[in-house]
């Protein structure tokens, strides 16, 4: 009997056939909770006793299979509060395989939706499986810091066979229906409406000996002989040290499908399980985690997505501008099937602008991502215009022309005039204050930041910039928006640099006051990288441009005064016409092939910035240790997220680690901007702060919030008691 708290169930209905069918019934994707795992043991147990079943059909709720062990469910086991079922190998290997696999009684699997993790492990177990074509079917377990823990690391790659199996599993990727039938995967693909009486009829013909009754933990004939094996291992490990070096996991995992190709898929099972506990308590697992549910609840704004508005239908998508980011934006939204606009000043321009999409699009078709005729389809949902004639019935326009107040006034004046009442003005500025652009009309409701990142179509994160004054249903327009286009949004409040500038200041910044007191620069970015960062501040400064650099260094220069550090630096280098990796010479010098190297010249710009400053070489900082290096780039960013939070700028700390990971890089593993500061404590981050400010200045000063959470001891990500903008 189950509770009628209990998270999910199964449900088990003998047919007239004798087939037991058991369904998976944890809405929204069937999810293997602990209840479910007991309940679905116990319809199998119950199956295997009586005499009218003859053959059992899993299947998944509302076609869904199952998306794998139920990750909330994660905590509970780490504070070991779940008896046997977490007695490592009790699942995976007394019921799955010892009961499920080994049963008197054939199983087949009626995979819809998908079937992903545990899911697929389950129907991994049965005697065969059936899908429909457009199924997942996958083992994403790495994404989660874990691996396979129900069998997966033995079964998958003697069913396809080890090179994909690797594959399917670093990657965490999955394969749709199809290519699942042609790896081995499943045995026949079927529609939906078909699938659970093929799995019925299939497995009594297991019964009646007419279809092959295959346990898959114990063929053979799909993997490598062991030297062969050994070497397709030895690959995986080399690749898996050089994509993630600060990560153990997936090495854990190739050495448990070792252990079952070496000394018996028996032994891999043990090993998986015990290797399965060790890593659901690693740091790496617990990050990775808050990253996964972070980046879902960043659609859950309270005040706005809770008070029962629904997304109006956005059909059509005008866009002012086709430069960079114009034309990266128009290229996400016509990939997602939106109908855009784009608009420019004059036909060159406007040719200029289509050619960037074209561009854009074309690369994906020579990736081999997209195909010709996908590519004609797509670019004819974009239209080139160069008066607002066709505005009248778009129902969003996203502005990003350069970053000119009285330009940006002048075009949301005549957006009010040409555009309908509802349609939503957005723009995508990165500097500047909204509330100075919509200052010349009445609009201001409609009024809403649409902040993409450059390269728009391919990087993740869209912030939502609202004012005071932007309605909750233009910021749920713009979540649904953005969501159909594949980005992670985070709706933040109006303010210079808004979330991800504003918090990443300060990371080229500190760079900069390291290097004019004696750290070295190259130093400095080895250092951050091998944190995890996809580059360090000088590197990341070549690329995106000296000019900008300098231009959104003045916003803060005169927003935040006192905590700005004035390094005369970039503007010395750019003087001398090098700018960064567009001038092939910045930090860096680079070659044909954007290969960046180390550059001696660079010494002298450093000394006369070093002399401009008025500082001096401190022989701490030029010897100064990776941790300090670390602390001293990053303790200033946590310092400004702290800010923004107090600030009510993000609704919550989680917020700012999905903008920390998604817009800038941060390691997701590490959890994210404010998870990671968490992990060292508010008490530990404050006293270093507090500490550098006295010796280096006002950059490093704590802020209030920092001080007030430090006193407490509490940790920077608790909410915050005064966070909502004062209106
Ligand atoms: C022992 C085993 O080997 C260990 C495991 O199985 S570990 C788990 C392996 N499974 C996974 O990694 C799959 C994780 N989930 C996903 O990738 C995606 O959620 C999905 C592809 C299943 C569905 O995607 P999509 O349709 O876009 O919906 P999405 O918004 O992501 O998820 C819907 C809801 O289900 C929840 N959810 C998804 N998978 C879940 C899981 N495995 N456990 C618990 N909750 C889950 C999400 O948190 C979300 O909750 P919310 O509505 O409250 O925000």
């Amino acid at each position: 009997m189950m509770g009628s708290d209990a998270k999910g169930r199964t449900v088990m209905e003998v047919g007239a056939d004798g087939v037991a069918l058991i369904t998976i019934i944890h809405p929204p994707v069937n999810a293997l909770s602990f209840d479910v795992l007991r309940s679905l043991k116990d319809n199998y147990d119950q199956a295997l006793r009586r005499d009218d079943v003859k053959a059992i059909v899993i299947t998944g709720a509302k076609n869904k299979f199952s998306g794998g062990f139920d990750i909330t469910a994660f905590e509970e086991t780490r504070k070991g509060t779940m008896g046997r079922e977490q007695k490592p190998g009790y699942i995976s290997v007394e019921i799955m395989t010892d009961t499920l696999e080994a049963a008197r009684k054939p199983s087949v699997a009626a995979i819809d939706g998908l079937a992903l993790g545990g899911g697929l492990e389950i129907a991994m177990v049965c005697h065969a499986r059936i899908s429909t074509p457009t199924a997942q079917l996958g083992l994403p377990e790495l994404q989660l810091g874990v691996m396979p823990g129900f069998g997966g690391t033995q079964r998958l790659p003697r069913l396809v066979g080890l090179s994909k199996a690797l594959e399917m599993i670093l990657m965490s990727k999955p394969v749709k229906g199809e290519e699942a039938y042609t790896l081995g995967l499943v045995d026949a693909i079927v529609s939906p409406d078909e699938l659970v009486n093929t799995a019925r009829q299939w497995a009594l013909d297991i019964l009646d000996c007419r279809r092959p009754w295959v346990r898959s933990l114990y063929k053979t004939d799909k993997i490598e002989p062991l030297g062969e094996a050994r070497e397709i291992l030895k690959f995986a490990r080399a690749q898996a040290r050089k994509q993630a070096p600060n990560l153990q996991h997936p090495l854990v995992c190739i050495d448990c499908i070792e252990e079952g190709i070496a000394s018996g898929p028996r032994a891999g099972l043990w090993k998986e399980a015990e290797a399965f506990q060790g890593l659901m308590r690693s740091d790496t697992s617990k990050s990775l985690i808050h990253v996964f549910f972070s980046q879902r609840g960043t659609m859950k704004v309270p005040g706005v997505t809770d008070i029962g508005l629904v997304p109006r239908l956005v059909n059509k998508v005008a866009i002012l501008g086709g430069g960079l980011m114009g034309s990266g934006i128009a290229t996400a939204l016509i990939l997602s099937n939106y109908p855009v606009i784009l608009k420019e000043v004059n036909d060159k321009f406007l040719q200029a602008g289509i050619g960037r999409v074209r561009a854009n699009l074309q690369s994906r078709v020579k990736k081999g991502k997209m195909t010709q005729e996908k590519f004609e389809k797509t670019i004819s949902l974009l239209k080139g215009v160069i008066d607002y004639e066709s505005f009248k019935d778009v129902d969003m326009v996203i502005e990003a022309v350069i970053e000119n107040v009285s330009l940006k006034q002048q075009i949301f004046a005549d957006l009010e005039k040409y555009c309908r009442p509802h349609c939503i003005l957005a723009s995508n500025t990165s500097t500047i204050d909204l509330n100075l652009i919509g200052e010349r009309t009445k609009s201001q409701d409609r009024i809403v930041g649409a902040h993409f990142f450059s390269p728009a179509h391919i990087m993740p994160l869209l912030e939502i910039v609202r004012t005071k004054q932007t309605s909750p249903q233009v910021i749920v327009d713009l979540l649904d928006v953005g969501k159909k286009i594949r980005k992670t949004p985070v709706v933040v409040g109006n303010c210079t640099g808004f979330a991800v500038n504003r918090m990443f200041f300060p990371y080229t910044q500190a760079g900069l006051l390291l290097v004019e007191r004696g750290t070295d620069l190259y130093q400095i970015d080895r250092v951050i990288s091998k944190f995890g960062m996809p580059m360090g501040p000088f590197r990341l400064a070549d690329l995106v441009g000296f000019g900008v650099a300098i231009a959104t260094g003045m916003q803060f220069i005169q927003e935040f005064p006192e905590r700005t550090y004035k390094s005369m630096l970039i503007p010395l280098m750019q003087e001398d016409k090098r700018a960064g990796e567009a001038t092939r010479k910045g930090f860096y010098v680079y070659d044909e092939k954007r290969k960046a190297s180390p550059d001696p010249e660079l010494k002298k710009y450093i000394e006369k910035s070093r002399s401009i400053s008025g500082v001096t070489i401190d022989p701490k900082l030029v010897k100064l240790p990776e941790k300090d290096i670390v602390e001293m780039i990053f303790f200033p960013v946590v310092n400004e997220a702290c800010r923004v939070l107090a600030e009510g700028i993000a609704v919550k700390a989680a917020d700012l680690d999905i903008a920390a990971v998604m817009g800038m890089g941060f390691p997701p593993y590490r959890g994210g901007i404010m998870f990671w500061a968490d992990t060292l404590g508010s008490k530990y981050i404050y006293s270093r702060l507090e500490e550098w400010s006295k010796t280096y200045g006002e950059f490093f000063k704590p802020c209030a919030y920092l001080a007030e959470r430090a006193a407490k001891g509490a940790p920077l990500s608790s909410p915050v008691e005064q966070a909502k903008p004062r209106l």
